[in-house]
């Protein structure tokens, strides 16, 4: 192994930085040059990419987003973009690759390990949607984002006895929404593992507002409802006055936690390590607070996971 590359590719998520430092820092303690690839796979195929050193790397773990900036190209990679990446590598003297992002960047750094190229991936995404990983890195601060912004509404809602919808990242998979609700922030949820339909909704809602609650916040996951018509349906049929709040980026940004920036550290330090050794074609993880790695070919999005966690949110929306 002569250089390490590394980039961020997909959507960016707070701890990205943590873990490029944790990578960065533990290349350099094993004596290996770390190569930055900016912009994702688009940066590769552009051969946007300079070293990178610790100096680079003040002060950078408590920021959000990526120094190392991204994309999200809806070109999936071609087999003449995968030569041009090839070609970069060549050119950069980079034999093992650092591939920090989700689900698609783990699809494009296997076709790369496939041609031979050492590569390990580590998951950060917002909506933790990997099965084979308890966290990816991002979730958490996400998390504590949407319990802050809940919390703000939830002054405004109760001081005026409205219920509120309020919509959070996920795209196919509810866990922002289950843990907020979890942590507290809802009373409510729907999401794409349990998605409500707006006579189970009104019931429920009904049900706590006869009970005399009026701390009645649903949470929804993205793209599951016209929020227009959930919210109108709802006035309708209750007769009550609702309001709706998208949360959108501000969900991305932020100060990741500690939570995030440890498993960034501890997963980054992994992957070097794994390289080091030898091995590629394998995503990092936690499970039960240890580090594991799986090939990629095993990496999925989820369904219908967490079912004791449902459980216990419909126990705590009594
Ligand atoms: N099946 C695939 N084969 C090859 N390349 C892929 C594939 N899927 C995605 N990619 C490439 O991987 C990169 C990142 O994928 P994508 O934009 O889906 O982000 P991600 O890592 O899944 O994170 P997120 O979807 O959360 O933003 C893109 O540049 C895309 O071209
Ligand atoms: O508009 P963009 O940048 O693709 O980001 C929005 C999407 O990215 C995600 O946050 C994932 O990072 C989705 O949940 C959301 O719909
Ligand atoms: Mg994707």
């Amino acid at each position: 192994m002569s250089k390490l590359g590394i980039m961020t590719s997909g959507g960016d998520a707070p701890g990205m930085n943590a873990a490029i430092n944790a990578v960065v820092k533990a290349a350099n303690y094993y004596e290996l040059e770390v190569m930055a690839i900016y912009y994702g796979f688009q940066g590769l195929i552009n051969g946007d990419i300079y070293p990178i050193t610790s100096n680079e790397l003040e002060n950078v773990t408590d920021k959000g987003g990526t120094i190392l900036k991204t994309s999200n190209s809806r070109e999936f990679m071609a087999e003449i973009e995968e030569n041009k990446a090839l070609d970069a590598l060549k050119k950069f003297e980079i034999s093992a690759l650092v591939i920090i992002g989700g689900e698609g960047s783990f699809k494009a750094a296997d076709k790369l390990h496939q041609q031979g190229v050492k590569v390990i991936g580590i998951p950060a995404i917002v909506e933790n949607n990997l099965a084979y990983t308890e966290y990816a890195i991002g979730f958490d601060t996400t998390v504590n984002t949407i319990l802050e912004s809940i919390g703000k509404i939830k002054d405004t809602s109760l001081s005026h006895e409205k219920t509120t919808i309020v919509e959070v990242m996920g795209r196919k998979c509810g866990d922002l929404a289950l843990y907020s609700a979890l942590a507290g922030g809802g009373e409510i949820i729907s999401t794409p593992e349990k998605k409500l339909d707006l006579d189970t909704l009104c019931s429920e809602l009904s049900e706590r507002i006869n009970k005399g609650r009026r701390d009645n916040l649903i949470i929804v996951t993205e793209n599951l409802y016209d929020l227009n018509e959930l919210q109108k349906g709802i006035e309708d049929k209750l007769d009550i006055s609702v309001r709706t709040s998208i949360l959108g980026l501000l969900q991305r940004g932020g100060h990741p936690s500690a939570f995030d920036r440890r498993i960034a550290s501890r997963m980054g330090v992994a992957a070097v390590e794994l390289l080091k050794d030898g091995h590629s074609g394998k995503a990092v993880g936690i499970r039960e607070n240890k580090i594991i790695n799986v090939d990629f070919s095993d990496v999925h999005t989820k369904v219908s996971e967490k079912l004791e966690d449902y459980r216990l949110a419909e126990i705590l929306s009594y």
